[in-house]
């Protein structure tokens, strides 16, 4: 699927120009001493930033501003956590996790030292949540994602495709690929969900427990710290996410701590709720943070550098869509989108559109199996469309 570009528009919305107005062009002269580093947490004005090893100033490169052309590198997972706060410049622009920032100052990661951002790169994508209650705007969440990871456990909770598809809307309309995570296997078939995501283009990953002798699973809320994953879903899971800066969401109960602290095992997600054993109840945090996938050998059993991020996102229930424009979703599917150029103006591509010629491209098909194909294919993206009006409850 062809990245699109970045839809940051309202994030500066008092500019006068939408379009070729960064900071940057008028900051870069004064901090030339910058370095550049990812934004890996934010938490009530602090941010906690990662500077790659040797992105420092006085290495002779000088600062690497990251551009937004370069977005196909991933950045090292390997250097100095820093603590930093915005520049007084910066006040009123937002900057979340996977922002690329330069930031001036102290930059060693000594206690109590405290860097400052001066710049936030162009960002190659963003991922922005609902409005809720609380907040009436919809905000970015996560900048510079290349996949969203969607975690829906196959019972126990039961999955819930209205939630998926808005997932899906929202990753492919902020330029994103989709990896479909199905957790809980043991306790039910991945098939009927394969069948209804497959036929978008969504990769489709299932994990399971580990079989451990016992037959039952763990009872929720015991004082059990973790619960085994089958290694060798967890090792799939890892292999469609190295190299790529994944952003991780699910509903309360799915397994995504389970599967990021298998993932990770420094995570230290906390899972199944309270837990018994500390006292301590659930994690509370409800911002974004980002999290180096460990090192190790590639595929081939070469070292690789760095293995990509995975971004969590607890308490991010749903997805921003009132800004998708139907042509912006049909983008994402280029057989479909091909199609609809046959359509009458202003079709809306719905089931009950008169005229719309993905219907005609279902029936135009050269022999029965592609027929059945296209007609799923079809099905499916309407239902993404029809999804994308907000008919579907928020759940939570
Ligand atoms: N049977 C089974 N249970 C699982 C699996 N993965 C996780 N669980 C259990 O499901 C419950 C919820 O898992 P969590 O990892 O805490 O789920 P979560 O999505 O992080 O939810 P919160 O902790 O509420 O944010 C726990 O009791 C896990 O032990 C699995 O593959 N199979
Ligand atoms: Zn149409």
């Amino acid at each position: 699927m062809a990245r699109r570009g970045a839809r940051d528009e309202s994030e500066f919305r008092s500019r006068p120009s939408k379009r070729g107005s960064r900071p940057r062009t008028k900051l870069r002269p004064s901090h030339e001493d910058a370095v550049t580093a990812m934004v890996t947490g934010v938490d009530r004005g602090r941010y906690t930033l990662l500077v790659p090893d040797g992105e420092t100033p006085d290495d002779g490169r000088g600062a690497q501003v990251a551009d937004g052309e370069g977005s196909g590198a991933v950045p090292s997972s390997s250097g100095t956590t820093v603590l930093a706060m915005k520049a007084r410049e910066l006040v009123r622009t937002r900057v979340v996790v996977g922002d690329q920032v330069d930031v001036v100052g102290d930059v060693t990661g000594e206690d109590g030292t405290l860097a400052r951002i001066v710049r936030i790169a162009e960002r190659s994508s963003v991922l922005r949540r609902t409005a809720d209650d609380d907040d009436p705007y919809e905000r970015i969440v996560v900048a510079n994602a290349d996949r969203l990871v969607i975690v829906t456990a196959l019972a126990d909770p039961p999955p819930r495709t209205g939630m998926i598809d808005r997932c899906v809307v929202a990753a492919y309309d902020a330029g994103m690929d989709v990896l479909l995570c199905l957790t809980k296997a043991d306790l039910a078939s991945p098939d009927e969900l394969r069948g209804l995501y497959e036929p978008l283009g969504v990769q489709v990953v299932v994990t399971r427990a580990a079989r451990d002798g016992g037959e039952t699973a763990p009872a929720r809320g015991r004082a059990e710290e973790r619960l085994p994953l089958d290694p060798a879903s967890v090792e799939e899971v890892r292999g469609l996410l190295r190299g790529r800066i994944s952003v991780l969401v699910g509903h309360s109960g799915v397994g995504k701590s389970t599967l990021i602290n298998a993932l990770v095992p420094t995570a230290g997600r906390a899972t199944g709720g309270v837990n018994d054993v500390t006292g301590r109840g659930r994690h509370t945090s409800t911002s974004a943070v980002a999290l180096a996938l460990p090192t190790g050998p590639d595929a081939d059993g070469a070292d690789v550098d760095h293995d990509g991020w995975v971004i969590d996102t607890p308490g991010v229930r749903s997805f921003g869509l009132a800004h998708v424009e139907v042509g912006h979703l049909l983008h994402a599917f280029d057989d479909l989108d091909e199609a609809a150029s046959e359509c009458p103006r202003g079709c809306t591509h719905q089931a009950d559109a008169p005229d719309c010629a993905l219907d005609d491209w279902v029936v135009a098909a050269s022999d029965d199996e592609t027929r059945a194909t296209r007609a799923l294919r079809l099905a499916s993206f309407r239902r993404l469309l029809a999804s994308r009006t907000g008919t579907v409850p928020r759940e939570g």
